[in-house]
């Protein structure tokens, strides 16, 4: 069994890609006629999957650019690549703070327009530098937004260069938290944050919680003076909101990986375009961790960091298992119980995992009659609670 893969937009790692091995062929199809996708960040809403997409995999963290509800009622499994640019932002984010504390930009621009021999800039340097004196990051206090893969790791790091850390995550999981300094303290009230922070900056998804949650509500409650980061997404903070605090001088810096027009030329604010997980070593990791669960799911149905369907499984030790995704209603186990053993089919194990609407059936199969298999593919084919129908045969028995 051949899987055609294609990747989509130009800025696939083809290191990364080699991951998916033998019984792959990227790029040899058209989109509609793809098994699967790898992608970065182009814009799938409103986009027309073609009938045999399998999957998604985004080589990457954050898949606001895909519509995963959509694609789970079309049976598509969309995986991400949970803290495989982690790294690769939180450097930078580092390097912001430190940028934005010792006033960088704005010495640059100073520097770069005096003319005159080298002996005279070096006076006029000499004369006019202390207007750019800054402030160092140890001692002072950085709140975190979010302390998912990108958050926790800024947390241990702006710790151990001695930065007093607060961090505000409502949903964090147990298995991050676990990997948090005792050095960072949590708070329950994002209201703290903002009162007592020099530095903030936020690593969370762009969800319709966190559109512009951060605003003149917030701000209001801000020190003068602060630095804030937005690595997340642009829609997360409320532009107007941000251009009006650095206006009064409560925000000293602004830095943003995501261009806009309105923060073009400000003397206090930095713009990068969208190069916080753009590493040589994140995009190999994302593509990589990306080709892996697409690998993984075609091959053996198992499901592995995906984002619209729980995580499942299982080692394929028996002559065929079926996969369904189905929709998440009473009764479909047993309904998909009956129709094997109307078969006179024995199942060996049955795993059925919700999330949302729909759920995912992995059944493997004391069976060896390809026709009987057959025959219940086709009864599933039929069955209108059931989206996605797929039969893998253990390749060597
Ligand atoms: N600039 C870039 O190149 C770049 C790279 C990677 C990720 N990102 C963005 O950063 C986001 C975070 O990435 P990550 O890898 O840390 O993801 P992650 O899923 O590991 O962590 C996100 C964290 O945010 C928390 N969260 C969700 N809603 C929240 C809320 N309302 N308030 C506080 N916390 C909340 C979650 O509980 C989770 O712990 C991504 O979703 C993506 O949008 C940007
Ligand atoms: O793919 C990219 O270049 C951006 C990645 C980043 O925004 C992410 O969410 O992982």
């Amino acid at each position: 069994m051949v899987y055609n893969i294609k990747t989509i937009g130009n800025n696939i790692d083809p290191l990364g890609l080699q991951a998916f091995g033998e019984g792959f062929v990227i790029d040899a199809v058209k989109e509609d006629e793809a098994d699967a996708f790898v992608c970065r960040a182009q814009n799938f809403h409103d986009y027309q999957f073609g009938k045999n997409l399998l999957a998604i995999g985004r080589a990457g963290a954050g898949f606001n650019n895909i519509p995963v509800e959509q694609c789970a009622s079309e049976g598509i499994v969309v995986f991400n690549a949970p803290g495989g640019n982690a790294n690769a932002v939180k450097e930078q984010v580092l390097c912001m703070m430190i940028f934005g504390s010792r006033n960088l930009k704005p010495a640059n621009k100073w520097l770069t327009s005096q003319k005159g021999t080298d002996r005279e800039i070096d006076l006029a340097v000499e004369k006019g530098k202390k207007a750019f004196a800054g402030s160092e990051i140890r001692g002072k206090t950085l709140g975190i937004i979010g302390l998912g893969n990108i958050g926790s790791r800024v947390a241990n790091d702006a710790a151990n260069l001695g930065m007093k850390v607060l961090g505000y995550d409502p949903y964090i999981s147990v298995e991050r938290a676990w990997d948090i300094s005792h050095d960072v303290k949590r708070v329950t009230n994002l209201d703290d944050i903002f009162e007592e922070a020099d530095y903030i900056t936020i690593h969370t998804p762009l969800t319709e919680e966190t559109k512009e949650m951060y605003g003149y509500d917030n701000f209001s409650k801000m020190k003068k003076g602060v630095i804030l980061m937005n690595f997340a997404r642009d829609e997360i903070t409320d532009k107007s909101a941000v251009l009006d605090y650095i206006a009064n001088g409560t925000i000293q810096f602004f830095a943003t990986d995501f261009g806009s027009e309105q923060f073009y030329h400000q003397e206090h604010i930095f713009v990068s375009p969208h190069l916080g997980g753009s590493t040589q070593e994140a995009s190999l990791n994302c593509t990589r961790m990306a080709a892996r669960s697409i690998q993984a799911y075609l091959q053996t149905g198992e499901i592995i960091n995906s984002v619209n369907f729980p995580n499942v499984r299982q080692e394929l030790k028996v002559p065929y298992r079926i996969t369904l995704i189905n929709k998440n209603v009473p009764n479909v186990v047993a309904q998909i119980s009956v129709a094997v053993s109307d078969k006179n089919i024995n199942i060996s194990n049955i795993i059925n995992r919700s999330k949302g609407d729909f759920a995912y059936t992995l059944i493997d199969l004391d069976e060896q009659n390809e026709s009987k298999i057959q025959a219940l593919v086709e009864h599933f084919e039929n069955s209108e609670n059931i989206v996605r129908v797929r039969v893998i045969k253990k390749w060597s028995l």
